[in-house]
């Protein structure tokens, strides 16, 4: 299956990977294939276990995937093209006694980047605390502190293995405001894993549920939602209703849900009419992320 094409910032290729041996192994990717167009916030999403870390370290170039392979920008991930890549995948791993200053310094150095460190501590919205000792900062300070790493060598794209992971509610609104303004102000290519289905559902345009380390589903967000409306109509004789359209309608929520497209919905209605079916109230119901989520990670392996 081919996913990506020229325009990706991350192509993924038919990559599997096992952990163990023999009976004991266990393939946490299945063959997955996906691309992460450019500019894009592009949300992992998947029940525990279901291979988004691995995903993101073989991306990262942290894990070697058995088969398949992974490009950014159109070349061939390694050395040099994951220079284009930023990358937060563990939890930061910061000494307490240096300041945040001190932090992206080092990067810098060990990027052999010539970076100023002083636009990024703005950017990630740490100026104030520049010269605190990373001890005193709290856990959103360190995960922006984090993306400020990831930032330094001022990569095309940045992958964010659960950046709100821990956050409180003010915590996950600014990393969510950070992170579309990465995106929207500075073009940056934003790829990250979350069980925070609300939050991926307000900051990603398109996503990938990943079950059993293959695709569930993916594609823009807005089209999974669409594609999974309903149409729910309220009228006098739900009986009739759904005798007369058989296996494509349903009782429920009061009323009958009607399997049908959105351009076949005024036929419907109009059929209905002249059939002396009153109609007190006819819309479409779009699920949440978490529905969608839900029916595509519990469905029965193909
Ligand atoms: N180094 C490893 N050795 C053995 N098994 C591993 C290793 N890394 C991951 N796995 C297994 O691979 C599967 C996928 O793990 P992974 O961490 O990628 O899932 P995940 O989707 O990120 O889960 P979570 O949401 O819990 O973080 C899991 O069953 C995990 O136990």
């Amino acid at each position: 299956m081919s996913i990506g094409n020229e325009e990706d910032a991350i192509t993924v290729s038919g990559v599997e990977k096992r952990f163990g041996w023999g009976v004991r192994a266990f393939k946490a990717l299945d063959g997955l294939s996906l691309g992460v167009p450019q500019g894009c916030v592009y949300g992992l999403l998947g029940p525990n276990g279901a291979g988004k870390s691995t995903l993101l370290r073989i991306i990262a170039g942290l894990v070697r995937p058995d088969r398949g392979s992974v490009s950014i920008f159109g070349e061939n991930a390694g050395r040099e093209s994951r220079r284009r890549l930023g990358m937060l995948i563990e939890a930061p791993a910061f000494y307490p006694f240096l300041t945040a200053r001190e932090h992206l310094d080092m990067f810098a150095r060990m990027n052999e980047s010539a970076t100023m460190v002083e636009p990024i501590l703005r950017r990630v919205g740490i100026g104030y605390a520049a010269d605190k000792k990373v001890a005193a900062f709290s856990l959103g300070m360190k995960q922006r502190l984090g993306i400020g790493c990831a930032l330094v060598g001022r990569p095309d794209a940045i992958v964010l293995d659960e950046p709100t992971n821990g956050l409180d509610p003010d915590g996950i609104l600014e990393m969510r405001s950070l992170i579309v303004d990465l995106a929207q102000r500075d073009g940056i290519t934003v790829l990250l894993s979350s069980h925070l289905l609300d939050e991926v559902e307000r900051v990603c345009e398109r996503v990938a549920i990943l079950r059993s380390g293959r695709m569930a589903a993916h594609g823009k967000v807005a089209g999974l939602l669409d594609g999974q409306a309903r149409f729910w109509i309220n009228v006098d004789s739900p009986q009739t209703v759904l005798e007369r359209l058989a296996s494509r309608a349903d009782a429920g929520d009061g009323g009958v849900y009607v399997r049908i497209g959105r351009d076949d919905a005024p036929e419907l209605i109009r059929a209905l009419v002249n059939a002396n079916i009153r109609i007190f109230e006819a819309k479409w119901i779009t699920p949440d992320l978490e529905s969608v989520f839900l029916s595509e990670t519990r469905r029965e392996p193909q």
